[in-house]
């Protein structure tokens, strides 16, 4: 009954060129009201940040006041004020880490938060909306965009303040120490500041293309290892390498012609940077010599000069950074913003009325919202009294599982309605409409996880009585009670493979202990070998007992007994009635059916 989602390439990534601007950076600050929570670790990691950066700042003039000891010119003797600096030192040290406690706090905590919601958004969206995503892309929202952030928080933002603080502090004590100096010095400035943003914008283009590279190779490992017995048994390892290798190769010359051009780039600021230093050197080495400035505060001049140099050059990878989180929170917020169909935030309470499993479609018609073009149900009636059964049958692509979806309300439908108990889908929370339906599936899903977990997922928090109870009403008791562990057996992708027919019964477990008021079984295709079939069928006579039923049908032998087969044909119902009304009709299509059906067996 499942399909998996259409994937399409062109939706991958939302682009991520964000400049910027006032908008922009006040749309995704409010990401950050995820930080409110943590305020006050925020304020005191920010306050620990500024003292850690004056400490950092003040080194250079304790380097300017060594050098006036060694002058002469210096009240203090150079023991003290090396005493001082191993002090300054060790404060610096303390400052630092009480930053990074605080602001590790924050991050780690906030984004934590942050990937709690986006999750539990994503679950609770509408089926539809999974079909437009890759499930890789989703989880990098979750993964990925989240880091980015987190590295804001925990680095970037730090630096940023440090670079700024620098800057400023910086050019106001060189200024204090020598004006000329300065604005000889600044001279070099605006030619680095201009290139690092022409530059800057240039190189962080042709990272993103290389992300997106990287993000287009990975989707091909991706797809690969979940489907990698396909891949297997259509012998395309080989092919599949080179696909990836093809892939990868994008990714190689993309970061390659972007690192050609960062290298210019870091080439260049190093130049223009120690250009600066030799200018600076030779003019306040003038200075000095006609005695305008003394040689200490030259050095001091030049240690802030690299300070500053050091925190320009950082402002661009910084803004690059800036740039980069603007992306990454406004695609979290895209999907913060999506509307949930299920609220996990209240608490669930119990339906008023029990639901009694009385269905009606009345003229449904329906299109797949990525194919709206298509016209999958085409006026479908039919109704269902409580704790009847029905069968849909019909060949593949006929509508089948359609019917079942809207039922399920995993689409809303075009036009017509659906009720039960005479009420419309639409109206139930969508919880409690699920609540009451159970579905055994054509493939049935096992979690990793032992079977009495997989059980209880029909029921979260049955007792182990419950759960003993419904795999033996299952049949599923003694092959359960074969494995050395029991119901404590890990199951699922790294435990014990279990049968189809074995698996099946789990899922009747699991319906028996929701035990709801509509069943749906999509039939298996694959059929079983006749003794799983007995015991699977048993079972699935137990489930069936005063449950509205639908049963999407394959095999036309297990469905003599319901009450009306509906055959539907290119999403209309073609013919309904019983198995002996039906097979009456002679030259009917369900008569053909089951002629053909016994034929094939035959
Ligand atoms: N999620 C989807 N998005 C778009 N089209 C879909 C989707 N699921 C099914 N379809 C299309 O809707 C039509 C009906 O499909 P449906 O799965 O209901 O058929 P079915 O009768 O259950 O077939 P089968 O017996 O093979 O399961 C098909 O043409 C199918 O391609």
């Amino acid at each position: 009954m499942a399909k998996r989602g259409r994937s399409s390439g062109s939706d991958i990534a939302p682009e991520d060129k964000k400049r910027v601007s006032k908008d922009s950076l006040k749309k995704a600050m409010r990401i950050f009201h995820f930080v409110k929570p943590y305020r006050t670790y925020f304020a005191l990691g920010f306050l620990f940040l500024i003292l850690s950066t004056a400490t950092t700042l003040s080194f250079g003039k304790l380097i300017g006041e060594i050098t006036s000891v060694i002058e002469g010119r210096s009240p203090y003797s150079l023991n003290q004020v090396v005493s001082f600096f191993v002090v300054i030192l060790v404060v610096q040290a303390i400052f630092s880490f009480f930053r990074i406690f605080f602001f590790a706090q924050v991050s780690e905590r906030s984004m934590a938060d942050v990937r709690r919601s986006v999750y539990g958004k994503i679950i609770t969206l509408p089926i539809y909306f999974f079909e437009q995503r890759r499930v890789g892309e989703l989880t990098s929202r979750i993964s990925s965009d989240v880091t980015q952030l987190q590295d804001v928080l925990s680095i970037t933002l730090a630096e940023f303040f440090r670079q700024i603080a620098t800057l400023t502090v910086g050019t106001v004590i060189i200024f204090y120490l020598s004006w000329k100096l300065t604005l000889f010095m600044l001279a070099t400035f605006p030619v680095m500041i201009i290139a690092a943003i022409f530059f800057g914008n240039f190189i962080r283009k042709l990272s993103r293309k290389a992300q997106d590279e990287l993000a287009n190779a990975n989707v091909v490992v991706e797809e690969t290892l979940q489907s990698v017995n396909v891949v297997k048994a259509f012998t395309n390892e080989r092919l599949e390498i080179k696909r990836y290798s093809s892939a990868l190769q994008k990714v190689v010359n993309n970061s390659l012609k972007a690192a050609k051009f960062r290298g210019v780039f870091v080439s260049f600021i190093i130049f223009a940077l120690f250009g600066g230093i030799i200018g600076v050197v030779w003019y306040g080495g003038t200075l000095v010599l006609t005695g305008e400035m003394p040689f200490s505060d030259l050095l001091t001049f030049i240690i802030y000069t690299m300070f500053i140099g050091g925190s320009v050059g950082g402002l661009g990878d910084l803004y690059a950074q800036v740039q980069k989180t603007i992306g990454a929170s406004e695609r979290i917020l895209e999907i913060l913003e999506e509307q949930p169909e299920v609220d996990v935030v209240s608490e669930p309470t119990a339906l008023s009325v029990p639901v009694e499993g009385r269905i009606a479609f009345r003229n449904v018609r329906f299109s797949y919202p990525s194919r709206p073009d298509i016209e999958v149900l085409k006026g479908i009636s039919l109704e269902v009294a409580s704790g009847r059964k029905i069968a849909l049958v019909g060949q593949s692509g006929a509508g089948k599982s359609t019917i079942v979806q809207l039922l399920m309300r995993y689409y809303p439908v075009s036009e017509g309605s659906i009720t039960v108990d005479g009420r419309n889908i639409q109206d139930f929370d969508v919880t409690d409409l699920r609540q009451n339906i159970a579905v055994v599936p054509q493939e049935v899903m096992l979690f990793g996880g032992s079977i009495k977990e997989n059980i209880a997922y029909g029921k979260p928090g049955a007792t182990d009585a419950e759960i003993m109870e419904a795999a033996r009403r299952a049949n599923a008791l003694e092959f359960i009670r074969s494995f050395p562990e029991g119901f404590d057996t890990v199951v699922g992708e790294r435990g014990v493979k279990l049968s189809g027919g074995q698996r099946q019964r789990i899922a009747i477990a699991r319906a028996i202990l929701k035990d709801p008021a509509i069943l749906i079984l999509d039939e298996a295709t694959s059929s079983l070998d006749a003794e799983s079939e007995r015991l699977v069928q048993e079972a699935l006579d137990v489930l069936m007992q005063n449950r509205t039923t639908i049963i999407i049908a394959h095999r036309l032998a297990t469905i003599r007994k319901v009450d009306t087969i509906y055959v539907i044909r290119e999403g209309q119902i073609a013919e309904s009635g019983t198995h002996d009304e039906l097979t009456a009709l002679g030259e009917g299509l369900y008569a053909n059916l089951v002629k053909l059906q016994f034929e094939i067996t035959e």
